[in-house]
C-alpha cells in the first residue's frame, strides 16, 4: 500500500477568534463552548483526500504566544488557517500582519494558506462583510470560508481539506521543478564535457 502523506497545518488568528472550537469542529463534528484560552495543542488525524490517504498533524496555536514560539510555528507548518472572527473586525484586521509574518518565515518557498471568517452564525453582530472576507483572499491569493465551529454551517471541514489539496499540489509542482533543474545540470555537464572532447 502506498505510504500515507504528512501534511502539517498550523492554525492562527488574535485570542478568541474560534480557532480550537473550529480544529475540534473538524475533527469531532462537535461544538464545545469553553477551552482553556492559553493551551496550544497539536492533533494527528488520518483521512482520505481523493482516494490518497493523509495523516495530518493539526497545530492549534495559542493567540497569545511569545514571538520565538510564534516563529518555530510558523516554520513548523506546511500549510496555515488564518481565522478571523465575522464580529471581530480588528482580527480581520490582523491578517495581513499575520500574513506577512508567515511569508518571512517561509522563505524561500511559497506560502499556502486558507482564509477563514468564523462565528458566521453571529449575523447580527457582524462587524465583516462576506465581500470583504473575499476581497482579502483574492489579494492574497488563498482560498476562503466563512463557517461557524458552532452550528458547523458553511463547511468547516471543506477549509481544511482544501487546504490540504493545495499543499499537495504546490509539493507536486516544486518535486516537478527540482527533477526539471536536477535534468538541466546533467545535460549542462554532458554538454560541457562534449565540448571538452571535440577541442
Ligand atoms: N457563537 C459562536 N461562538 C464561537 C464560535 N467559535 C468559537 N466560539 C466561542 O468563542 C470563544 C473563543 O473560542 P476558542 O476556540 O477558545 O478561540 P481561540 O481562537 O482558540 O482562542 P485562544 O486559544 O485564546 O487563542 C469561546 O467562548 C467559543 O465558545 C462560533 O462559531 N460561534
Amino acid at each position: 500500500m502506498a505510504k500515507s502523506a504528512e501534511i502539517k497545518l498550523a492554525v492562527f488568528g488574535r485570542a478568541g477568534v474560534g480557532k480550537s472550537a473550529l480544529v475540534v469542529r473538524f475533527l469531532t463534528k462537535r461544538f464545545i463552548w469553553e477551552y482553556d484560552p492559553t493551551l496550544e495543542s497539536t492533533y494527528r488525524h488520518q483521512a482520505v483526500i481523493d482516494d490518497e490517504s493523509v495523516t495530518m498533524e493539526i497545530l492549534d496555536t495559542a493567540g497569545q504566544e511569545e514571538m520565538l514560539q510564534r516563529e518555530g510555528h510558523m516554520r513548523w507548518g506546511d500549510g496555515f488557517v488564518i481565522v478571523y472572527d465575522i464580529t471581530d473586525r480588528g482580527s480581520f484586521e490582523e491578517v495581513l500582519p499575520l500574513k506577512s509574518l508567515l511569508e518571512e518565515a517561509k522563505k524561500p518557498k511559497q506560502l499556502t494558506m486558507m482564509l477563514v471568517g468564523n462565528k458566521a452564525d453571529l449575523e447580527h453582530a457582524r462587524q465583516v462583510s462576506t465581500e470583504e472576507g473575499e476581497r482579502l483572499a483574492a489579494e492574497l491569493s488563498c482560498g476562503f470560508y466563512e463557517c461557524s465551529a458552532c452550528t458547523g454551517e458553511g463547511s468547516v471541514s471543506e477549509a481544511f481539506l482544501e487546504l490540504c489539496r493545495e499543499v499537495r499540489r504546490r509539493r507536486m509542482v516544486q518535486g516537478k521543478a527540482r527533477r526539471r533543474s536536477s535534468t538541466t545540470h546533467v545535460k549542462q555537464a554532458i554538454n560541457k564535457m562534449l565540448t571538452k572532447i571535440s577541442s
